[in-house]
């Protein structure tokens, strides 16, 4: 049912603050304040643009905004969020007017606060409006300055130069600034990726096929999850990165295939559409979860996809030894590739979330192993960019598992275009590359024993 009215600055304020106080993810949010006060188009782009634009550049706000708050710990978290985001459109939207923006803010104050609090934002976003914001130069530090211009946690920033050197992690910070696009995955069971491009155009979307994955649309414009085609089970939005996983895996035909942490089936399905009479078993932790994959199997008409819930950790209690020919463990990770989907996670992830995550990520693992058969494959993946959780952990796991060996053909099941970027069994997607999520990718072959 439509709410009373509320303005989309007061609803960003309301998103902002939620995330802050670690209430909610800003895009499960987002969603649900567009369905809740059914937005119009062009007031959904604004909320969005400047929740998430606040959100992304947080760090370097508070860098404009220090020089003019005497006393920021002092000064409640509404009006820091209010201040964050109407800097944040003065500084990077072009479309709104600064006395707008300053009109707006003035008017959240006062129905929000008392007297104090409306004339402080008020003279600090009018001293910013005639003073300027502060330049990046003066920070001297070069890792430092790079964190606040971009708005990630020093640490990070600090680790990623270390991982990978300063240019990649510029690089990469920037791009985790800019929105993505969204891509879709074609339902080859169903329907050809020409003939859905044609009716995505028809129904009035701006798609083109991509040129990496042939099973692949990028969309320009509008969202494909409203389209009469996703309903119809003819696509499902999945990033590309993520795409990779199901051609790193290589299943076919009559394969047996256990995808151990599998919601909410992005993946699964994915492999499940590559099979003929194979099956796909699809784990997860909760029901709720489970119930996630098994929507979008029947979604898609897919019948070989059979779900459970379970602790994969424990995953040798359920299936025998040797009996599947590929096993996928995409395991939970900090997420450090999907930043700009998720742009509050890059505050809330720290350096003991990455130690226990590889430990987890480990143990999945070993709990695999065993039910591969002579020479069948496994894949690990995450969307995380970190070489804890990613390229030690896959060496970890050759190094306890002596009857594994590195898959090198790994490189043959990917795309030209990612076919550079493969390193020996292993290949870390960087969003810069293609636009793409962060993505790891592993893959390791169980040697036939004489
Ligand atoms: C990266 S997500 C998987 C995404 C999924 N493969 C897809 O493509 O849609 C990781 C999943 O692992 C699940 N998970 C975490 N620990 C697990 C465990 N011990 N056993 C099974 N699933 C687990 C989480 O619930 C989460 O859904």
């Amino acid at each position: 049912m439509k709410q009373t009215k509320k303005g989309v600055r007061d609803i960003a304020l309301d998103i902002l603050e939620s995330v802050e106080k670690n209430q909610a993810y800003s895009n499960l949010m987002l969603n649900n304040v567009i369905n809740k006060y059914q937005l119009s188009s062009a007031d959904s782009g604004l909320l969005t643009e400047i929740s998430y634009g606040t959100i992304q550049r947080k760090m370097t706000l508070d860098y404009f905004l220090k020089p003019y708050i005497k006393n920021p710990k002092k000064t409640q978290s509404w009006v820091i969020n209010l201040l964050r985001m109407s800097v944040y459109q003065m500084v990077y939207l072009d479309k709104v007017p600064d006395h707008a923006i300053l009109f707006e803010a003035v008017e959240i104050a006062k129905r929000r606060g008392h007297k104090g609090t409306t004339s402080m934002v008020n003279g600090v976003l009018r001293n910013i409006q005639r003073n300027g914001v502060a330049s990046f130069e003066e920070i001297e530090d070069e890792s430092e300055r790079l964190a606040i211009r971009t708005s990630h946690p020093i640490w990070l920033v600090k680790r990623w130069i270390e991982q990978f050197g300063f240019e990649k992690t510029a690089d990469m910070c920037e791009v985790n600034l800019t929105a993505p696009l969204q891509t879709a995955r074609v339902n080859v069971k169903k329907i050809s990726r020409s003939e859905l491009v044609s009716i995505l155009i028809e129904e009035g979307y701006d798609v083109e096929a991509s040129d990496i994955l042939p099973e692949a649309i990028i969309c320009y414009r509008g969202n494909l999850a409203h389209s009469e085609s996703y309903k119809l089970g003819y696509l499902s939005i999945q990033d590309e990165s993520s795409m990779l996983v199901a051609h790193a895996l290589g299943a076919s035909g009559n394969d047996a295939v256990l995808d151990c942490c599998a919601a909410p089936g992005g993946k699964t399905t994915h492999i499940a559409e590559g099979l003929t009479t194979g099956q796909v078993y699809a784990l997860d932790l909760h029901e709720h979860k489970v119930k996630l994959i098994k929507d979008q199997a029947e979604r898609l008409g897919l019948r070989n996809v059979k779900t459970q819930a379970a602790d994969s950790r424990h995953v040798q209690d359920l299936f025998n030894k040797e009996g599947f020919d590929r096993i996928l463990v995409d395991a939970p990770c900090s997420g450090l590739g999907v930043m700009r989907r998720k742009p509050d996670v890059k505050y809330t992830k720290t350096k003991d979330d990455i130690i226990k995550l590889s430990s987890i990520q480990q143990k999945l693992l070993d709990a695999a192993a065993p039910l591969v058969k002579q020479g069948g494959r496994l894949i690990y993946s995450t969307c995380t960019v970190d070489r804890e959780e990613n390229d030690r952990v896959a060496a970890a796991f050759l190094e306890s598992h002596q009857e594994f060996e590195s898959d090198l053909s790994l490189k043959e099941r990917m795309p030209e275009a990612i076919v550079p970027y493969v390193e020996g069994h292993s290949l870390q997607v960087f969003p810069q590359y293609f636009e793409s999520d962060g993505f790891f990718i592993a893959s390791f072959r169980k040697k036939v024993q004489a």
